[in-house]
């Protein structure tokens, strides 16, 4: 059996009583290490309270181990129990479908157990849910490489007068493109977009497109550590906000669309003074 397991977004002990159950009776234990600081082995201390807490011992996955070493998790998973842990919800931004679809046509049987995600808990804003238009990602732009087809998206939704949750990249165990041009992978260190870089190149798109989709003085809310004890959330004019330190990854934006008089209520608690 796989055991898909969501851990949710604060410190090791947000998993569910049934995915520590499912966890403690499996005999190898992955974790996702490409969407979540915690599962990055960034911070060691938190793998260690995961380890101590779980009575496991788990072996970090990254995304490259995950993309070429499926088959052998799947084939240990057929033979006997196999936890993957995925921080926040096995389906929340980053599906997990794929591992889905594989372990059922390998024949393994699959089981879920949900928890909180950041497509959820970002609730605590004060926006509802239902009126989120399409989320999208922001990359790091770089010199040769700028997509900014997530433009498009932010004006559709602006247009119907939605939400739009922009997740911030993430750049864990990339090689550098010298080192793949050689054959011999050097990775990059990690890095992770703080709500003040993304707004910065949001300016830089919205300057290239000739400017309708957003302005300065759009309506914005950052988020860093969502669901943690040092949560961190300000709502406030885009230019404002770029002047905000919100502190340690992971953070991310919502762009705010039309607002009820209740989400303006509460969007009052988090206003920058
Ligand atoms: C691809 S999603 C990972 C989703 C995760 N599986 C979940 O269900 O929450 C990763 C992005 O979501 C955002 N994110 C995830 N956790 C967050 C948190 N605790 N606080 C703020 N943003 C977060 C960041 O922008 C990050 O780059």
């Amino acid at each position: 059996m796989l055991y898909i397991v969501g851990l949710g977004l604060g410190d090791e002990r947000d998993i569910t009583v049934r995915g520590l159950d499912a966890v403690r009776s499996c005999s190898k234990i992955y974790m996702e290490a490409y969407t979540s600081l915690l599962s990055l082995g960034l911070d060691p201390a938190a793998l260690a309270n995961l380890e101590k807490l779980y009575g496991k011992e788990i072996t970090v996955a990254d995304r490259e181990m995950v993309e070429e070493r499926v088959d052998q998790v799947l084939s240990e998973a057929a033979d006997t129990d196999v936890a993957f842990l995925v921080v926040g919800d096995p389906f929340g931004a980053t599906t997990h479908t794929d591992l889905v679809v594989r372990a059922k046509k390998m024949g393994v049987e699959v089981k879920v157990i949900h928890n909180a995600s950041v497509m959820n808990a970002i609730g605590v804003c004060g926006l509802q849910l239902y009126r989120y238009g399409e989320t999208i990602s922001i990359p790091f732009f770089t010199d040769e490489w700028r997509p900014d087809s997530f433009y498009e998206k932010i004006q559709n939704n602006r247009q119907l007068g939605l939400h739009t949750l922009c997740l911030l990249d993430i750049r864990v165990k990339e090689p550098t493109w010298e080192s793949l041009a050689r054959g011999k992978k050097v990775y990059e260190p990690p890095r992770f977009m703080t709500v003040n870089t993304a707004i910065s190149q949001l300016f830089e798109v919205e300057e290239a497109r000739g400017g309708y989709a957003y302005r300065r003085e759009t309506l914005c809310i950052g988020v860093a550590r969502l669901g943690s004890d040092d949560q961190k959330i300000v709502a406030g004019p885009m230019e404002k906000l770029l002047d905000v330190d919100f502190g340690p990854p992971l953070h991310c934006l919502i762009i705010v669309g039309e607002t009820h008089p209740l989400e303006e209520e509460m969007l009052e608690f988090y206003m920058i003074k």
